[in-house]
């Protein structure tokens, strides 16, 4: 269960036993095995309207599709990129998925429309943006989806929840883990905030 802070979250991913013996459980037809699981770790970000009720609620909308494990602090960031626009909200959390990462992303897109995301222009105000950071190890380039997320290593706005989460995490072509990347990058404009998250019911605010 979540507690009411962000940082303290922990979902455990359920064991599911055959009840059956060990030596038994290669006899079982193939329909009954378990789909595989994919940790993925995702950032949020927000700058329009309730900002934390609108990562509240993608957060609910996220655990139909991802079985969360961490949710990092909540961080208040300046806009980058576009100055001229108000402060953000970027948070980070991971999970596991039976979902492929383009039917991931399409159930990430889903989400930002649900809450009512508006097409703006490139680093313009947004209500929600959800992106996929990285997907297992996978490193992956096809229209529409690229994983790891391209910008990822720049972005202090990302890795500073990211790095909270999972320092060790190795990004997998750079080699290096989220701390080390978060090292290198200026952390100024980032600011954790003490305000954590409830996804308990509700509905978006705009
Ligand atoms: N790993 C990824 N996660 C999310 N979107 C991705 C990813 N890789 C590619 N995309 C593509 O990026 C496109 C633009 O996404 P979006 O509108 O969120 O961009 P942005 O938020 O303005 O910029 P940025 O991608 O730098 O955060 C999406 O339509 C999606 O197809
Ligand atoms: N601080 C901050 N700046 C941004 C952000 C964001 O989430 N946080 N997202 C952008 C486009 O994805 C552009 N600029």
């Amino acid at each position: 269960m979540f507690s009411t802070h962000a940082t303290l979250e922990i979902e455990r991913v359920r064991e599911v036993s055959s009840g059956m013996p060990h030596s038994h459980f290669s006899e079982q037809p193939a329909s009954t095995a378990l789909p595989a699981r994919h940790r993925v770790y995702l950032a949020l970000g927000t700058n329009l309207g309730e900002r934390i009720h609108n990562l509240e609620y993608a957060l609910r909308l996220l655990r139909e599709y991802l079985q969360l494990e961490r949710i990092s602090s909540v961080y208040e960031t300046e806009p980058v990129g576009y100055a001229n626009q108000p402060k953000f909200l970027n948070m980070a959390c991971s999970g596991t998925t039976i979902l492929s990462a383009p039917e991931l992303l399409q159930a990430t897109q889903g989400i930002e429309q649900t809450l009512g995301r508006q097409a703006t222009f490139r680093n313009g105000p947004r209500l929600i943006d959800i992106d996929i950071l990285l997907y297992d190890q996978e490193q992956w380039q096809q229209e529409g989806l690229t994983l790891p997320h391209p910008r990822l290593a720049e972005r202090a706005f990302v890795l500073a929840p990211l790095a909270e989460i999972a320092p060790d995490l190795k990004h997998p072509a750079l080699g290096k883990n989220m701390r080390e990347l978060l090292e290198v990058v200026s952390q100024q404009g980032i600011l954790r905030i003490d305000q954590p998250v409830s996804i308990s019911p509700g509905s978006p605010t705009t």
